[in-house]
């Protein structure tokens, strides 16, 4: 079946310039969201803890930030942009009990409704707007005057206006310059957690990892090791995300594409085709979901443990050395742009 796909022309801006959005949490998409939601002329106020540490950052940017219940109670239209295990516990508590009629509860990725963990009243919206990229190049995009893609779906239309809105919020933070996607809760957060995990994050970190041990194992130089397997793979994917892998494959020489052609597929083989197939059915049968939600609330032992291993890996030390002499590459991220 083919998407809907809608752009600037097809979205009206009016719409979400009209309501008081309140934006929970101030992190990778809460600051893209609020600040180019303000920069399109949207009132919005973030929703924060008294202690949280996110919320001076915010302040600093002119925002106004609140409590997550006041900004509920003030708001027509909440996005909850904090972390998707700590979601349920900030609607039940600060979000909940300050539903109005009307109101729209919109999400980033759609986890909780898709795993039941949050169940909202029939009386308000249930949308999404689910950039698909990382926060801070949201926002970097959008000052740059470009767009990432973003997906929407509803839930619920309780007003029978929540996919203009929902497309009207997504114009505003640069989506719509880029494409906006129509689709479901289901489809996002199951092609979402697929993606982070068996390509763009696991698959990817696992690649570079596993490369630069087989070099250096074989006794090759740990900064050519980096070089090889990471620093190059940007310029390789640039090539990708601006022509897909034929152009990749058009400016490489003929002897590395020889060498794609015939030894990726033994690097990508059918057993790991097989393990993404069973990754993908973790996703879809909730067992992911389960084990995810098991390990937030046990404290994070294995994530913490896991993500330890990952920063003591030798790749790090090795491209932290060579990006300190590229002032190029090592830009900071902030919450500030
Ligand atoms: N990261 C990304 O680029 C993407 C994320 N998403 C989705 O966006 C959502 C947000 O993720 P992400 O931006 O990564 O989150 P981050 O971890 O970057 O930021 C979370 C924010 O929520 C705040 N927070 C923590 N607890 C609470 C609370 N009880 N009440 C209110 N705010 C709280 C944190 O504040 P503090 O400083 O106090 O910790 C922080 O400001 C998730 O649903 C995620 O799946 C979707 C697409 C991409
Ligand atoms: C790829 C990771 C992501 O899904 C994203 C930036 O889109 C996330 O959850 O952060
Ligand atoms: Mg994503
Ligand atoms: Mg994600």
């Amino acid at each position: 079946m083919a998407v809907e796909i809608f752009y600037d022309d097809d979205a009206d801006l009016s719409i979400i310039q009209g309501r008081k959005v309140a934006v929970i949490g101030y992190g990778s998409q809460g600051h893209a969201h609020s600040l180019s939601l303000r920069d399109s002329g949207v009132d919005v106020r973030i929703g924060l803890p008294e202690g949280s540490k996110s919320r001076a950052k915010a302040e600093e940017q002119g925002l106004r930030v609140l409590t997550p219940a006041e900004a509920s109670a003030e708001a027509d239209l909440i996005m909850i942009l904090a972390p998707d295990t700590k979601q349920r516990f900030i609607y039940e508590q600060d979000i909940a009990p300050n539903l109005k009629d009307g109101d729209a509860i919109f999400f980033g990725h759609g986890f909780n409704i898709r795993y039941d963990l949050i169940k909202p009243p029939a009386n308000v919206d249930v949308a999404m707007v689910a950039p698909k990229g990382p926060g801070h190049l949201v926002r970097r995009q959008f000052v740059d005057g470009k767009g990432v893609p973003a997906l929407i779906a509803v839930e619920q239309d309780a007003s029978g206006n929540a996919q203009a809105l929902a497309l009207s919020y997504a114009a505003a933070i640069g989506g719509a310059r880029a494409g906006v996607i129509k689709t479901t809760f289901k489809e996002e957060t199951e092609t979402d957690l697929f993606g982070e995990q068996a390509v763009l994050c696991g698959g990817a970190s696992a690649l570079v990892q596993t490369g630069f041990e087989v070099l250096t194992e074989a006794g090759y130089a740990p900064e050519i090791a980096y070089f090889e397997v990471l620093h190059e793979l940007k310029l390789i994917v640039d090539l990708m995300y601006e022509g897909g892998i034929a152009r990749q494959r058009y400016s490489i020489s003929d002897t590395a594409e020889y060498g794609d052609l015939t030894r990726g597929p033994r690097v990508i083989s059918p057993a790991v085709k097989e393990e993404m197939k069973k990754i993908l059915g973790e996703i879809q049968d909730g067992t992911f979901a389960r084990e995810w939600v098991a390990e937030d609330e046990a404290g994070r032992p294995n994530f913490t443990k896991l993500e330890e291993q990952g920063n003591q890996h030798p790749i790090e030390a090795t491209g932290k050395k060579l990006r300190d002499l590229m002032s190029w590459v090592d830009r900071p991220i902030t919450e500030t742009a």
